[in-house]
């Protein structure tokens, strides 16, 4: 039985004391003639799959796998048992796992068809009602509507220069004069400061500093157990929440002043693009549903972005081939550069073509984010399977990033699979470090431009080695360096 093979997991490789093993054995044999004899479904074929221990599912050996960067194996062997459709059980949710293209397919393909996109756990009590990641219907259409326009290609070419001399600030502020740094924290303060100059038009200085500190502890409430009282890690979440929301909404009455008085325009930022925003009936949004959307949004982009840089800076400790051939990139964008005053433009971050294939490359081996979850709010069906109401679904980038039908030698590290030659071999729904449909990530041209700049800066004016060699990658939730990836810094003459 399922359970059993669960259980030795548990026994052989967790560290709880025997007397835990012996209660949860106990507990699991009840459960499973309990739920033979009363099966709450009879007559529907549910997915197949284990719903390991009671209370506590699979959660265990799934914690364990995230922790040891296991997690494509935890998911194989399940894909490999019961096929691209199971179920299982994690953090007390009963959860379909959708994997390959046709899941994919089925996940993305809307907000009205029994599945909704609300997250589960404290997402909401964090982040707070009206984030983007709980609004739906024509509110979501609304506000994503907003956020894009400003994430898209065309504005994107207005703040280029600005984002440019902002990225080359804040690395000459976390690299200047040291001989080594943790990539993670200097890349997560780089992103930081970055994109809350751009969305809101924060000034450096103490504010912005105290803001990071604030919104880490915030993220840190999104994983916690659910009890909120001065002590928890909850209770602390949503204090930082308080503070974080107190900053923004100085910010909010600033630019409503700065409008007001013309010395802005709706287009510079993406608090006035906010302010000026109206729904169908001409309502402007509430104070509220602005600072919880860009809660939303700081969450959505600063670690996510410091994940991808993260790895793509490893990967070229690792890799002088591929380190070489960014540089000589580069080189020519610096040459191009002259032409324009030393400014990197637009035209510039397009010359970065190769940079950006080994960035595509790297997603598709360690994506930022391993999937995402769906709430069932009415039963539905899937290949052949039932899903009842109130469940969750799961789908996972890797199960198809990793699959050889789709990816030729799926394993090899290989950037030129990213030509624009050879895109058209990937089919639809396959290729999903964004996700894809109607909530695919709308950061994504705003993430390219941002992790070249940084890599474009960072590789004219330095080279680095580990300083850990073969640091092992921890899931928690996001794959990063154990260690924080500690790295040696040698300037760089001459580029
Ligand atoms: C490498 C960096 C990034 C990766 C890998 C990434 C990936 C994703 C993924 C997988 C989703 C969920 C799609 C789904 O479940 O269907 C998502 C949603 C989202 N991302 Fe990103 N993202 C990145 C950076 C950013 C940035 C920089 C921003 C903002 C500027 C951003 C804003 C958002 C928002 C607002 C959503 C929710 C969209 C909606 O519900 O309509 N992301 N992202």
């Amino acid at each position: 039985m399922d359970f059993l093979s669960d259980l030795s997991d548990v026994i052989f490789e967790s560290k709880l004391p025997l007397i835990t093993v012996l209660l949860l054995t106990l507990i699991a044999l009840v459960f499973q003639l309990f739920r033979l004899k009363f099966s709450p479904l009879p007559g529907k074929k549910l997915p197949p799959g284990s719903f390991g221990f009671p209370l506590l599912g699979e959660s265990l050996s799934f914690m364990r796998a995230q922790k040891q960067d296991r997690t494509d194996e935890w998911m194989q062997t399940r894909i490999d048992k019961y096929g691209p459709v199971f179920k299982t059980s994690l953090a007390g949710s009963k959860i379909v796992v959708l994997t390959g293209q046709a899941g994919n397919r089925f996940v993305f393909s809307g907000d009205d068809n029994g599945i909704s996109y609300n997250q589960p756990g404290n997402v909401a009590k964090i982040l707070g009602k009206y984030s983007v990641l709980e609004i739906s219907g024509t509110k979501h259409k609304l506000i994503r509507g907003a956020i894009s326009k400003f994430l898209k290609p065309e504005s994107i070419q207005r703040y280029v220069e600005e984002m440019d001399s902002l990225v080359q600030k804040q690395l000459f502020k976390e690299l200047a004069g040291k001989d080594s740094v943790k990539i993670v924290t200097s890349m997560k303060k780089i992103n930081f400061n970055v994109s809350c100059s751009i969305f809101f038009g924060l000034p450096d200085g103490k504010v912005k500093d105290q803001l990071l500190e604030d919104f880490e502890t915030t993220v840190k409430g999104i994983l916690a157990l659910p009890l909120n009282f001065p002590g928890t890690v909850l209770h602390r979440a949503i204090q930082a929440r308080g503070r974080v929301c107190k900053v923004l909404s100085n910010l909010i009455a600033i630019r409503k002043r700065e409008m007001e008085e013309g010395i802005v325009d709706s287009k510079d930022n993406m608090i006035s693009s906010l302010l000026v925003l109206r729904s169908e009936n001409g309502e402007p949004l509430m104070e509220q549903e602005i600072l919880d959307l860009f809660l939303s949004l700081i969450m959505a982009s600063n670690d996510t972005s410091t994940v991808l840089l993260t790895h793509l800076v490893r990967l070229m400790s690792r890799d002088s081939e591929i380190y070489n051939k960014v540089l000589a990139e580069q080189k020519e964008v610096v040459e191009a550069k002259k032409e324009s005053d030393g400014k990197l433009t637009w035209n510039g971050i397009q010359m970065m073509k190769y940079t950006w294939r080994v960035a595509q490359e790297v997603m598709r081996f360690t994506p930022p984010l391993l999937g995402n979850f769906r709430q069932v709010t009415r039963d539905i069906h899937f290949d052949g399977f039932h899903i009842p109401k109130g469940w969750q679904l799961l789908w996972v980038a890797s199960s198809t990033h990793m699959n050889n039908d789709i990816f030729e030698d799926p394993n090899k590290f290989d950037p030129s699979r990213f030509e624009t030659s050879s895109k058209a071999a990937f089919p639809p729904y396959t290729y999903v470090p964004f996700g894809a449909g109607p909530r695919m990530c709308p950061g994504a041209e705003f993430v390219r431009a941002k992790i070249l700049l940084v890599i474009h800066h960072l590789i004219t004016k330095y080279q680095w080695t580990e300083l850990i060699p073969d640091e092992p990658v921890t899931c928690d939730p996001l794959p990063y360096p154990a260690m924080g990836l500690p790295v040696k810094l040698y300037q760089r003459n001459g580029v």
